[in-house]
């Protein structure tokens, strides 16, 4: 066992993975292994290479190219005669796996203490020290200090939680420590503040969604905004107006396209307003994918897994007859951010929508008196709903499930439906003017060109007039870049790095101290497992009062608070920490302003001040494994990923780098899209009009 885990640390440290062995597996022309695990391939290559002999042979098992093939798809170098490339592959290949001893030696020890200071490796070179060291370690005395050590090893060879070592490393520097022991547990908590007990936030959250309902209904404010429009803009607020003034009962099918800032919210705001008053309140579902863009559609919008509740089976009467509650009055649904909803999840939001309409008819033929219902399966989907996507497909596309784009061949069958589902939206609409920079800028459309992968040598120039390095430390906009402004890079292990340097700075100039709150887990096995699993709680968190944070939840004290300005995204600066214990234990909550929180005040004398309790979530992986954590993590820097959707008024530092020196552009705009160069680069022309109606029938080619 142990001998595997050194091996696969090794393994690792050579930057071989499954897909590495595979294909020298397949170059070397060998039938693969039973099961597809690292150490099965290279058992199977080992064994094939055993005699080096018969490979030396001229003609022999296995020839040149193939031998060149396999070494060039372990990174292993390709030139020489026959002999040469051999003996490189069979001495790397007996180097996995290799007896304890045989690596080069180690004088370190293996008692506990020294192990628990070597668990912070940060040094690839390392690392096949390490699992020598621990292998002999655990030979020798099976101790729990080699235990340690391989954890260590495998921690860090997994890049597992890459930014919370990065944010560890960097708050080394500290003075003060992390955690230091005479501070006071108040002293963080804001002078004068009432304590809220569950009870209580359970009543403000309550008392939030019935005002938010109150001010929805109270808008009426539906002229001004249609009025407002574009005539492209106004072309589909009117189809879908005049969809619900004829009856609603056609299968309405709309996609709405358009980049970012051109104003593909404000036409669904209108949409919502005509025709709430048209069909009534309740009458249009809103939800999008992420909690962010879900709360920018305005008031009431929900995730679309909250709104369909796609994350329980609906296996029993009670939850089946709560969503038809829910979604009774419904005749339009319009879905934001259609480019990150895959496939599957497409077809399970109109399965619902299905059955929904399956239990109302039932229902309804019930209350007439009528004996029992066809049951009839909806001929066009959605519960005969209308249907209006919004979106734009060069932005980030499905996580873990089939674009919409893809063709339906090969898909599972759920998602060929889905797919066959959005080749029924024949009206489509593109706009192509872009509100939110105003006046003309050479940016404009070169951002365009950079979402599309269609960068020009004049794109590259005018971006590296942005170059923050080129900017002395001593001018404002350096400064204001550097403290304002949100850093964007690729990688969590930067982003970890740049958080826990600007905590530590933070705590110097300001004297706040750093506290580290551990997780606390339902069974030792949860602490190894990634915050992925765990819908991003994090074994640890670091915090101080006024740093900045990110929410990384939807719910919060168990319940739903997206539509009040919190959700997973949020952005926010803490205010207090109200502790039981002293840390590392969890605080009972942390205090956070979030500027956009228009929920009822927690506390009437600062009404966006909102109390973060540590919350609880199971595995996705394993049922039985839990970890309570806070759903907060420090956001001077965040991965492009984290920050779909995000509006960042004091600007955006994106740090291009990988590994080496650091180079980072300014954005000129204020919205930090994570636009991902799509798989349609067809470069978008940024002409006067403000659209186009592409109408149907629809292919990939209408949806760039
Ligand atoms: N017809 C219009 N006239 C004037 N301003 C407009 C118009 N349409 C949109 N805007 C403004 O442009 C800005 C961007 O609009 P909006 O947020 O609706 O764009 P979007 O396409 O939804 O962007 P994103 O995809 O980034 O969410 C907003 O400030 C909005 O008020």
């Amino acid at each position: 066992m142990i001998v595997r885990r050194a091996s696969l640390a090794w393994l690792r440290s050579k930057g071989w993975g499954v897909r590495n062995l595979h294909d020298a597996v397949v170059a070397l022309g060998l039938a693969l292994p039973g099961r597809l695990t690292p150490m099965s391939y290279v058992t199977l290559l080992r064994s094939a290479c055993a005699d080096p002999d018969i490979m030396k042979q001229p003609g022999g098992s296995f020839p040149v190219p193939a031998l060149k093939a396999t070494l060039a798809s372990l990174g292993l170098g390709m030139t020489g005669r026959k002999a040469q490339l051999v003996e490189r592959l069979v001495n790397a290949l007996r180097e996995v796996g290799a007896p304890p001893g045989e690596p080069p030696a180690d004088d370190g020890g293996c008692d506990g203490e020294e192990l628990q200071v070597e668990t912070d490796i940060a040094n690839t070179s390392k690392v096949r020290a390490f699992a020598a060291r621990a292998d002999a370690a655990w030979q020798e005395h099976s101790s729990d200090g080699a235990q340690v050590l391989l954890d260590a090893l495998e921690d860090f060879v997994d890049g597992e939680e890459a930014d919370v070592r990065a944010e560890q490393e960097a708050l080394l520097q500290l003075n003060a420590g992390v955690n230091p022991p005479d501070v006071l547990l108040e002293s963080a908590c804001p002078a004068g503040l009432a304590r809220i007990s569950q009870q209580d936030a359970a009543g403000v959250i309550a008392r939030s969604a019935a005002s938010m309902h109150a001010s929805a209904q109270a808008a009426g404010q539906q002229e001004r905004r249609a009025d407002r429009l574009d005539p492209t803009q106004r072309c589909v607020h009117d189809r879908v107006l005049q969809w619900a003034q004829a009856g609603a009962t056609d299968p309405l099918r709309v996609l709405l396209l358009g980049t970012a800032g051109t104003g593909k919210s404000e036409v669904v705001k209108a949409i919502v307003a005509s025709l709430e008053s048209c069909l009534g309140t309740g009458s249009v579902i809103r939800c999008a994918h992420t909690g962010v863009a879900a709360f920018n559609m305005g008031a009431g919008a929900e995730t679309i897994n909250s709104v369909f509740n796609l994350g329980s089976a609906m296996a029993d009467t009670a939850s089946i007859d709560a969503l038809v509650d829910k979604l009774a009055l419904a005749r339009l649904l319009i879905i934001d951010e259609i480019s990150m909803v895959g496939s599957e999840k497409f077809f399970q939001v109109s399965d619902r929508l299905d059955l929904v309409t399956r239990v109302l008819r039932e229902r309804r033929r019930r209350a007439a008196g009528a004996s029992n219902g066809d049951g009839a399966p909806q001929a066009h989907g959605f519960g005969a709903l209308g249907v209006l996507l919004v979106g734009d497909f060069g932005q980030v596309p499905p996580i873990g499930d089939a674009s919409l784009l893809l063709s339906a061949k090969g898909q599972s069958r759920r998602a060929a439906a889905g797919q066959r589902l959005f080749r029924s939206f024949t009206d489509v609409v593109r706009l192509r003017r872009i509100y939110r920079q105003k006046g003309p800028s050479p940016y404009k459309d070169s951002t365009l060109r950079l979402r599309d992968g269609a960068m020009t040598l004049h794109d590259y120039s005018l971006w590296c007039g942005h170059d923050v390095s080129a900017v002395p430390h001593d001018r404002p906009l350096r400064r204001a870049l550097e403290t304002d402004a949100l850093w964007l890079t690729t990688e969590n292990k930067k982003v970890g790095e740049r958080n826990g340097a600007k905590l530590a700075r933070h705590s110097e100039a300001n004297g706040a101290p750093v506290f580290a709150f551990d997780a606390v887990h339902s069974d030792p096995r949860a602490e190894k497992r990634p915050p992925d699993e765990f819908y991003q709680l994090r074994t640890k968190v670091h915090l101080s009062v006024g740093a900045p944070v990110l929410l990384t939840s939807n719910l919060l004290w168990e319940l739903r608070v997206v539509r009040f300005g919190l959700m997973n995204g949020a952005r926010g600066r803490v205010v207090g920490i109200v502790m039981d214990a002293a840390p590392p234990a969890l605080p009972a909550y942390v205090v956070v302003d979030f500027p956009e929180y228009c929920g009822a005040p927690f506390w009437p004398e600062h009404p966006t001040w909102v109390p973060v309790p540590p919350i609880r979530r199971q595995s996705k992986k394993a049922r039985s494994l839990e970890r309570v954590q806070l759903p907060l993590r420090l956001s001077w820097s965040l991965t492009v990923h984290k920050a779909q959707g995000l509006t960042c008024p004091s600007g955006v530092c994106l740090d291009l780098s990988t590994s080496g020196p650091r180079s980072a552009a300014a954005s000129p705009g204020p919205r930090a899209r994570a636009d991902r160069k799509s798989h349609h680069r067809r470069c978008l022309s940024s002409d006067a009009s403000d659209g186009e109606v592409l109408g149907g029938p629809l292919g990939a080619d209408t949806v760039q």
